[in-house]
Order: C-alpha cells, then sequence, then structure tokens
C-alpha cells in the first residue's frame, strides 16, 4: 500500500511534498521519489528508503516548480529495486509523469496489449507503467495541438476499462496540469485538498487526509470510484463523473493500514477501531475471560485495546514499549526482515505485566509474527495468562489488491484453525472478532459506500481472479523468498501450568 501526493500551485511545491509524503511514510518504506515540473522540464529523484533518507537538501534544491507528485513505495508488484521506485515518466506525449498506488490484477493482458496495438515495452516490471503506457497510448492518438479536457477525460475512461486492479493515480501532464483518477470501484484511498495563497489557490491531492493538517490545506472531497479530477493550468478544476462514494473499498485500511488520525470516506479511523475494540468485547466476556488489564501491540493495536478496556470495564496500560526509530514490521518485504523488526521494536514493562491475566488487543494477525513474540515476551515479563485478541476476523484470503499478503501459505488463517493458532502463538487464548461484526459495522447501509473484505471472505469485488493469482505466485517465485507460515510440528507445546 503506498502513499501518494500531488501538488499544483503558484508557488513552488518540494517543501509541501516532502511534509506530505513523511505524513504518508507509514504506507511504504521501501523508497521514495518525487517529480515536480517547472514549466520547462521535469526534474525527479527517486531512491531506496525512508523518505528522510531519500531527500537531502541538495536534492530538493534542484527540484523546482509549481507542479509536483511523490511516492512512498510498499512494494507489491516487481522486485524491491530502486530501478522501480516510482514516480516514472514518459517523455509522449507532453511529458508525463506518474504514482499509483494500488495493483494491477491483469498485468499479462495489458502487457500484451501495450506491445500487440500500442507497440510499448515498458522497462520495468513495476504495474505502474502499464498504467502510464496505456494512459499515454490513448491520449496520443488525440488531437495533440488542440487537447482538451474531454480527451484527457476519454483517455482515462479507456485506461479505467483496459487495467483491471486497484489504482489511485495522480499524473503530471507537462504544461497542462495535474491529473488524478482512481479504479472504477475506488478500492485505494485518494482525497483532494486546497490552501488559498495571495497567488492563488495550491491544490493537492494524497492518499490520506493526516496530509492536509500538516500542511494547513482544507479538505475538498475523496475521489471517488472510477472518477478523475483534472486541475488545468487556470487551476480551474475539472470532474468526470462526481460520485465520490466508493463500490469497494479495502476495510484492511480502515483495520491497519491508514493513519488513525486520517478520515476516509467520513470515518475517522481511529473512532473506527475503538469501535471494534468495543465490539469484541461482548466475545472476550462470553469467552468467560477476567483479564486484569488491557494492552496493545504498539502501534495500530491501540484504538482497539482502549475500546475494549471501556467496553469490559478494565485499566488500560502501555505495557509494551515500542522503540520509535523502527518503522512498521508488516510491510517489510521478506519474512527474515520482518522478525528483525519485530524484535527490536517491543519490549514489555515487567512491573505492570507480572502476575497479571493480560488481554492483548493487535489490529490484526496475518503471518503471526508479531503475536508469537508478543505472547512470549508477556510470558517471560511475567505475566499469568495472556489472551490475544484480534480486532479483525481471521484473514483467510490473500489480497491482490496492494498489500503485500498475496500468497495463502502466508497467512497463518488460511492453514491453521483458530485451536492450532492460539497453540502456536502460545496464548491462553485466541479471540478473533465476528467477520458478520465487521461487516455490520462497514455495511453500505451506514452511508459510507461498499467495502471490500475479500481477505476475509474470499469473494474479490474485480471478479474471477484465477489467473492473477497464479502470476502473483510466479512473480513471487521468481522475485522473492516465498514465504509459508511455519508448520504445526514446528510449534512450541502450550505451556500447561499457570
Ligand atoms: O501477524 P503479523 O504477520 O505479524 O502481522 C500483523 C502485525 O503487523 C502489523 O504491525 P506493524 O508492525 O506492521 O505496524 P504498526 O506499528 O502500525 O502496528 C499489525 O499491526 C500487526 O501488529
Ligand atoms: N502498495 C502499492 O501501492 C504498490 C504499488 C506498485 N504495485 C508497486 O509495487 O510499486
Ligand atoms: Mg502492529
Amino acid at each position: 500500500m503506498c502513499g501518494i501526493v500531488g501538488f499544483h500551485g503558484p508557488e513552488r511545491v518540494v517543501g509541501d511534498m516532502i511534509i506530505g509524503l513523511t505524513a504518508l511514510q507509514h504506507r511504504g518504506q521501501d523508497a521514495a521519489g518525487i517529480a515536480t515540473f517547472d514549466g520547462d522540464a521535469f526534474h525527479l529523484h527517486k531512491g531506496q528508503g525512508l523518505v528522510n533518507d531519500v531527500f537531502k537538501p541538495k536534492h530538493t534544491k534542484k527540484l523546482t516548480g509549481n507542479t509536483g507528485i511523490g511516492h512512498v513505495r510498499y512494494t507489491t508488484q516487481g522486485a524491491n529495486d530502486s530501478d522501480l521506485a516510482q514516480p516514472f515518466t514518459t517523455s509522449y506525449p507532453f511529458g508525463l509523469a506518474m504514482v499509483h498506488n494500488g495493483n494491477v490484477i491483469n498485468f499479462r493482458d495489458v502487457a500484451k496489449l501495450l506491445h500487440d496495438k500500442y507497440h510499448v515495452l515498458p522497462k520495468t516490471t513495476n504495474d505502474l507503467e502499464l498504467i502510464m503506457y496505456t494512459f499515454a497510448s490513448e491520449l496520443r492518438v488525440k488531437d495533440l495541438d488542440r487537447i482538451s479536457v474531454v480527451d484527457i477525460f476519454d483517455a482515462v475512461e479507456t485506461t479505467q476499462e483496459l487495467v483491471k486492479g486497484a489504482y489511485a493515480t495522480v499524473t503530471i501532464i507537462a504544461g497542462h496540469g495535474l491529473l488524478a483518477f482512481t479504479d472504477p470501484l475506488g478500492i485505494r484511498p485518494l482525497v483532494m485538498g486546497r490552501r488559498d495563497t495571495p497567488e492563488g489557490p495550491v491544490y493537492a491531492f494524497a492518499s490520506e487526509s493526516t496530509c492536509f493538517d500538516y500542511l494547513d490545506f482544507e479538505f475538498v472531497e475523496n475521489v471517488g470510484p472510477g472518477q478523475a479530477i483534472f486541475i488545468d493550468n487556470n487551476f480551474q478544476v475539472h470532474y468526470k463523473n462526481q460520485n465520490t462514494v466508493p463500490k469497494a473499498f479495502c476495510v484492511f485500511e480502515q483495520i491497519y493500514f491508514a493513519r488513525e488520525d486520517s478520515t476516509i470516506h467520513g470515518r475517522l479511523v481511529a473512532r473506527e477501531r475503538v469501535r471494534l475494540g468495543k465490539i469484541i468485547a461482548r466475545k472476550v466476556v462470553d469467552a468467560g475471560l477476567k483479564p486484569d488489564m488491557v494492552i496493545d501491540v504498539p502501534s495500530s493495536g491501540y484504538f482497539s485495546a482502549s475500546g475494549l478496556a471501556e467496553a469490559i470495564g478494565v485499566p488500560y496500560r502501555r505495557a509494551m514499549v515500542k522503540n520509535n526509530h523502527m518503522g512498521r514490521s508488516f510491510i517489510v518485504p521478506t519474512q527474515a526482515g520482518r522478525e528483525d523488526v519485530v524484535k527490536k521494536k517491543l519490549n514489555p514493562i515487567r512491573a505492570f505485566v507480572e502476575g497479571k491475566k493480560v488481554a492483548v488487543v493487535d489490529d490484526s494477525i496475518v503471518r503471526g509474527t508479531t503475536s508469537r513474540r508478543i505472547v512470549r515476551l508477556l510470558r517471560e515479563a511475567g505475566a499469568s495468562e495472556v489472551y490475544f485478541i484480534s480486532s479483525a476476523p481471521p484473514i483467510v484470503s490473500p489480497c491482490i489488491y496492494g498489500i503485500d499478503m498475496a500468497m495463502s501459505t502466508e497467512l497463518i488463517a488460511a492453514n491453521y484453525t483458530e485451536e492450532e493458532i492460539c497453540q502456536f502463538i502460545e496464548a491462553d487464548k485466541v479471540i478473533y472478532q465476528d467477520l458478520s461484526d465487521l461487516q455490520d459495522l462497514f455495511a453500505e447501509e451506514r452511508g459510507h459506500g461498499g467495502s471490500c473484505f475479500a481477505c476475509f471472505t474470499g469473494k474479490y469485488p474485480t471478479g474471477d481472479v484465477t489467473r492473477y493469482l497464479r502470476h502473483i505466485q510466479e512473480e513471487r517465485q521468481s522475485h522473492r523468498i516465498v514465504d509459508k507460515v511455519p508448520s504445526v510440528s514446528a510449534k512450541a507445546p502450550l505451556p500447561t501450568e499457570h
């Protein structure tokens, strides 16, 4: 799940872009990049690592111009190499620079179409090139001397028909303006904001609204399913499709991915997480559990933990301390790397947990890397019983829309029963959110549009995805280590006495 931004205004944009991208760092830690346009030429800088590592003053000095796009990458297609970092640019027509968040699922079909129909050979295996060259090829057949907004939206529409999957994109069209568009279901988030300056308005697009809080931008609207918004060089805003309500928005954004202080489709993420914690309280009580305290797994477990504690009337403590210099573990591309981050990241406060029955809340259990480590740490710190509470239901199916859990072999709940998972992570009890409770919370009738629950149900909103699942498996085998959950026989015996 990458983070993207795009700015277009009457003043230099790179300063705002660095702040905006830093606010989105939680969405991608592999690489960062910025492309600006100064009226004559693009300026591009990108590389592996965090925003702070990639952009030093000597780089930002060269990123001149009043229009810019930026990206933080969490790799889901192709290798985690600097060659595949975004943005990508192409010089014809006009000069285009593009970033995207998401994942194209008909990769081979689009690659074939580009080759057979448009005579284009993408340079890399990053799916962004498929979107960019399809759009560029559709645009170049227009009358380029008299290109109009209708022509641009027409090229977007054909791109949306041909390219399947999840994508939120922002594109600089050199000399013309800034364009944002999404896939027809609106699976990934994208918001538009505006700040007024004495020289005129600055418009911005960003994956999450938290960017605008830092930059003093006013939130304007969500970019909805299949929508396109074009800001021309006179700062006029043009719309293709006014519908801003998503048809299949990724519910895992609300559970884990997005920042708590972002509002997505009218829902404050932190509030939804508190609700998830309150809802699961019923299952904790029904299971007869009487914890002495509720604790969270930092960072993403906090709001659900506070909701659960409030609902069952048990004190909440931050009894696991997070090393703030460690990033997210789940989005690290290899299992060895994820284990290393989890190991260095969390440390329990013995004085709080010693002799206590502890309910520890996390947003999700995906591969079991974090939960297994946490339970062990809490036991070593003297907890008498450890109940592991997941505010998400079991994740049983791969995500093919931009979250790197692409194969069922790596998903613990796709391979083991709840009892086996409990045994594997060495907890006294594991409680998952009920799928029906999650679906009720994000029900369409609550007015926020449709959600994608595919990782919990195996039902994919883009239709039959069997071919893509095979493609991603082959792609993973050629580029990366294929992760598997440990075998049952590798499990440590369940502790018998407490
Ligand atoms: O079962 P697993 O495979 O370990 O995956 C789930 C864990 O990964 C995420 O944490 P992460 O460290 O990525 O981010 P956070 O700091 O936002 O919680 C998530 O919040 C869970 O803690
Ligand atoms: N997580 C994402 O949005 C990834 C975007 C793109 N598929 C890449 O790998 O660069
Ligand atoms: Mg976590």
